[in-house]
């Protein structure tokens, strides 16, 4: 069954803590990201894993192999359950990564790769000279990603359906820009309601405004739920 994962994106650790003491550790994970991870460090993933919470790290590391892969290992230290790197730093430094997390065994996060970021069309990706377009880079990114050993990538629901054929089961599919009906669509590019994202392939939904900026965030999150449900046919 796919997990919906809250997009923790505040500047105030006060207010993401009376949003996070509403949710249930049963029901969805948490992500932290770089704007709370610079205001509130390592503390502030503790105070959530202190609450019962699995912590997705999403710092989208891009370095040189042997920064990433200290990186990758301070994360993993810290305990947390998920972390990532942009698939665009290449294989050396993907498995990079993975060798440093085997070090800590079975205790060891996920690691993913991020593809291509939600935010972006194909006219923006060839301004910046990646002209294939979101759907064939974010396949050729995957491919690399798991040659390189990584668990899974971050792509938009919009392509989970050609990762998922071609990469099989076991390869996780985390998709950010997830708008539910009654969202509004904010700087997301490539976007997909809940249901039509697990209907995809989605293992991950990565849900944050639509729930955190929502005028009731647990009625939201709630109808989220509900959407799900209702399309599972339970
Ligand atoms: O391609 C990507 C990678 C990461 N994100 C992150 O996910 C959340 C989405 O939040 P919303 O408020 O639901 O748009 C946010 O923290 C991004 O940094 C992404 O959107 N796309």
């Amino acid at each position: 069954m796919a997990s919906i994962i809250v997009a923790l994106d505040f500047a105030d650790r006060l207010e993401a803590l009376q949003l996070v003491d509403q949710l249930d550790p049963a029901r969805c994970r948490l992500k932290v990201g770089k704007e709370m991870f610079t205001r509130f460090g390592p503390g502030f993933v503790q105070a959530l894993q202190g609450r019962g919470f699995e912590v997705f790290l999403d710092l989208k590391f891009h370095d040189i192999p042997n920064t990433a892969a200290a990186a990758v290992a301070s994360a993993a230290e810290l305990g947390v359950w998920m972390v990532n790197v942009h698939a665009s730093g290449g294989r050396r430094m993907m498995e990079a990564c993975v060798r440093e997390l085997e070090n800590f065994g079975e205790d060891r996060p996920f690691l993913i790769g991020v593809t291509v970021l939600t935010s972006l069309t194909d006219s923006e990706l060839k301004e910046i000279g990646w002209e294939e377009g979101a759907g064939a880079t974010v396949n050729r990114l995957s491919s690399l990603a798991r040659e390189s050993g990584l668990d899974g990538v971050v792509c938009s629901a919009a392509e989970a359906p050609s990762l998922r054929d071609a990469m099989g089961a076991d390869f996780r599919l985390v998709t950010p820009g997830i708008r539910p009906a009654f969202a509004a669509q904010g700087d997301q590019q490539r976007v997909m309601t809940p249901a039509k994202a697990v209907a995809a392939g989605s293992d991950d939904l990565v849900i944050g405004r639509p729930i955190t900026r929502a005028e009731d965030p647990m009625a939201a999150l709630v109808a989220i739920e509900q959407e799900l449900s209702e399309s599972r046919g339970v």
